[in-house]
Formats: structure tokens, C-alpha cells, sequence
């Protein structure tokens, strides 16, 4: 019987297809083994209004699929498929992350209600009512547009757009990323694409990471055949931008990058206060071959943005969300 190799999975749709895609993608380069989706609930999957990023020291996302990777059991999982803007960029020690795949379109997109006729933002009313949780959405939009409300929409991408469609709860579009989309083909939903300076997407958004025990060689020569390694250059310039800011709090960073055939990365990036009154703008371009080389440019861009202020609005958001628990 040939090997089977267990991919590890949350339950929702989109989940499931990004390890569908994972599982597609080492098939073609392994065509011997066996891979094989298992998935499971997370504490985040329901805990919807807890911060999102972390609860008692544990991702709320990936614990119990953690607890997979390391049994020995029946259970037990080779790797976990995430979405890469949701994992932290510092992970428990004894896992890493053993690739990054190529990325999907990192954009944010504008969702307008499906009965109303409006085709981006700047035909939207004044008084329109944007759904969204992300304090780096609402902060970049009410910059650029000071005019809208806003209002809180959680759940999984499907929940969102049930209530986007539902006029008791009064939205009149959502803003959500592109990739998320994309992938459970929900593409013809899309409104407007938006970029810089309207908003920069999410840190790693758009890019799959995949999460093994840190001295699992063999899993990790699978992966290897996999990575894409523009797309692991530049999210772990944009991981370390965003790791040097942090200081144990998810921050509210944008940014938009591009790399050039001939390895030119450009990364944009900033902290907007969630007023939009202040913003923090940092942007460089330079050759990058290595991780290291990526590591550093995003330390640099940390400090680009620290000299423009970053550190008074990111003090500012911390402490707004410590006094809300
Ligand atoms: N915050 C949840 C989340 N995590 C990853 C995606 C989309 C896929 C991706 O960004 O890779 C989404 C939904 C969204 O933000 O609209």
C-alpha cells in the first residue's frame, strides 16, 4: 500500500479548499502517495467575539490542529494548510512553517449588496455602512473616506455575505480579501478590487503557509518541491515588518508588495490611527536573493515606519483594546 500523507484542515469552506490546493499540488509532484484532507473545529471557529488572534497565550486557529501534528496516534496529522495572514509570526517552538505556496491576488475587494447598484467607493452615499472587523480596514478607509460608517460583521466568508444580503442588519457592502473569494469561487461577488492608497491588504494575505513540527526532515523534503520562492521572500520581509512592530499585539499594518523577476522587491506599507486622522507611511525597493536579505528589508521598513510615528498610533490602538476587555 503506498504512503499517506495527512494534511490537516479547519472546517470551513474556504479551509478546506486551501488544503485542497496544497493537497492537489504535492499529488502532482509526488504521484505515489496518498494525501489525505482532515479536518477540525477550532476554538475560533467559535469563539466570534473574542480577539481574534489570540486567547489564554494560544492561537485561537491552530491548537487543537497543533495537538494533531504532534500525536502519535491514529489521528494524527502531517501538516496543517492556513491561510498565511492568520498565522502569528512568532509560532510555538517546537513547529515552523515548511512552506509558502504561491500567492493568489492579495487585494482587499469591495462587496456591494447585490441590490444596490453602486460600483466602488467612490459612488458609494455618505452615509453608507461598510462591514468590516479589521481595525487596518476601517482605519485605512475612514482616512481616505471619513464619510462612511462603519460596522462590525463577523464569521466565516459565507456568514458575512448572508448578512450583507439580509437588510435588517443594514450594510451596504463588506470589504473582504480577493483570494478568499477566489477560492471558493465566489469571484463574480466582487465589486471593486482596492489597492494603495485606498487600502494594503493584510500581511501574508493572499499566500498559503504550511505549519510542520520543526524536525520533521521528511515532511519538509515534500514541501520543499512546493514553495514559491518569490512569494516566501516577500511575505518574510512583510512577516518581519510586522513582528518587529508587534511586541506580543497583532498590529494594524498594511501593505502592498511586488517583486520583480529579477528579485526587486517593493513594499509599501503603513499604520493609520483608527480615526484616520494619523498615518504612518513607509516604502522601499531593493534587491532581495535570501530570507535573510527579505528579514532585513522588513526590520528597515519597521523603522521607516517608527520614524513617521507608527509607534504612538500603534501605543494608541493597544491601549483602546485593552480598556474594551
Ligand atoms: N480574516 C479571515 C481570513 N483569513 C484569510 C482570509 C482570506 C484568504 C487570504 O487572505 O489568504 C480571510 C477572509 C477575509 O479576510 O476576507
Amino acid at each position: 500500500m503506498s504512503k499517506t500523507i495527512r494534511i490537516g484542515s479547519r472546517t470551513s469552506k474556504l479551509a478546506v479548499a486551501q488544503a485542497e490546493i496544497v493537497a492537489a499540488t504535492l499529488k502532482a509532484q509526488f504521484p505515489d502517495y496518498n494525501f489525505e484532507i482532515v479536518t477540525k473545529t477550532t476554538l475560533g471557529d467559535n469563539v466570534q467575539n473574542k480577539a481574534l488572534y489570540s486567547f489564554g497565550g494560544k492561537s485561537l486557529w491552530t491548537s487543537e490542529l497543533e495537538e494533531l501534528l504532534v500525536s502519535s496516534g491514529p489521528e494524527s496529522i502531517d501538516m496543517i494548510v492556513h491561510s498565511l495572514k492568520d498565522v502569528p509570526t512568532t509560532l510555538p517552538d517546537e513547529f515552523k512553517i515548511g512552506a509558502v505556496l504561491d500567492r493568489a491576488d492579495p487585494r482587499d475587494v469591495l462587496v456591494v449588496r447585490s441590490d444596490l447598484a453602486y460600483k466602488s467607493l467612490s459612488e458609494l452615499p455618505p452615509d453608507s455602512v461598510i462591514g468590516t472587523s479589521s481595525v487596518r480596514r476601517t482605519a485605512q478607509l475612514r482616512r481616505r473616506h471619513p464619510q462612511f460608517q462603519f460596522k462590525v460583521v463577523r464569521g466565516n466568508i459565507n456568514t458575512r455575505l448572508a448578512k450583507l444580503e439580509d437588510p435588517e442588519q443594514g450594510y451596504t457592502c463588506l470589504i473582504l480579501a480577493a483570494a478568499g473569494l477566489l477560492r471558493i469561487d465566489l469571484g463574480d461577488k466582487i465589486t471593486q478590487y482596492l489597492s494603495s492608497p485606498d487600502v494594503l491588504y493584510a500581511v501574508g494575505q493572499g499566500a498559503l503557509g504550511v505549519e510542520i513540527k520543526k524536525d520533521d526532515e521528511f515532511t519538509q523534503t515534500l514541501l520543499d518541491k512546493i514553495r514559491d520562492i518569490p512569494t516566501t521572500l516577500v511575505c518574510t520581509a512583510e512577516r518581519s515588518l510586522m513582528k518587529k512592530l508587534e511586541g506580543g499585539c497583532s498590529v494594524p499594518l498594511g501593505v502592498e508588495s511586488t517583486i520583480s523577476p529579477d528579485g526587486v522587491l517593493t513594499i509599501e506599507t503603513c499604520v493609520i490611527s483608527v480615526d484616520g486622522t494619523e498615518a504612518a507611511i513607509s516604502k522601499l525597493s531593493r534587491t532581495v536573493k535570501t530570507e535573510d536579505e527579505a528579514v532585513t528589508m522588513g526590520k528597515d521598513l519597521a523603522q521607516g515606519l517608527l520614524s513617521q510615528g507608527a509607534g504612538t498610533i500603534l501605543e494608541k490602538i493597544n491601549y483602546d483594546k485593552l480598556s474594551q476587555n
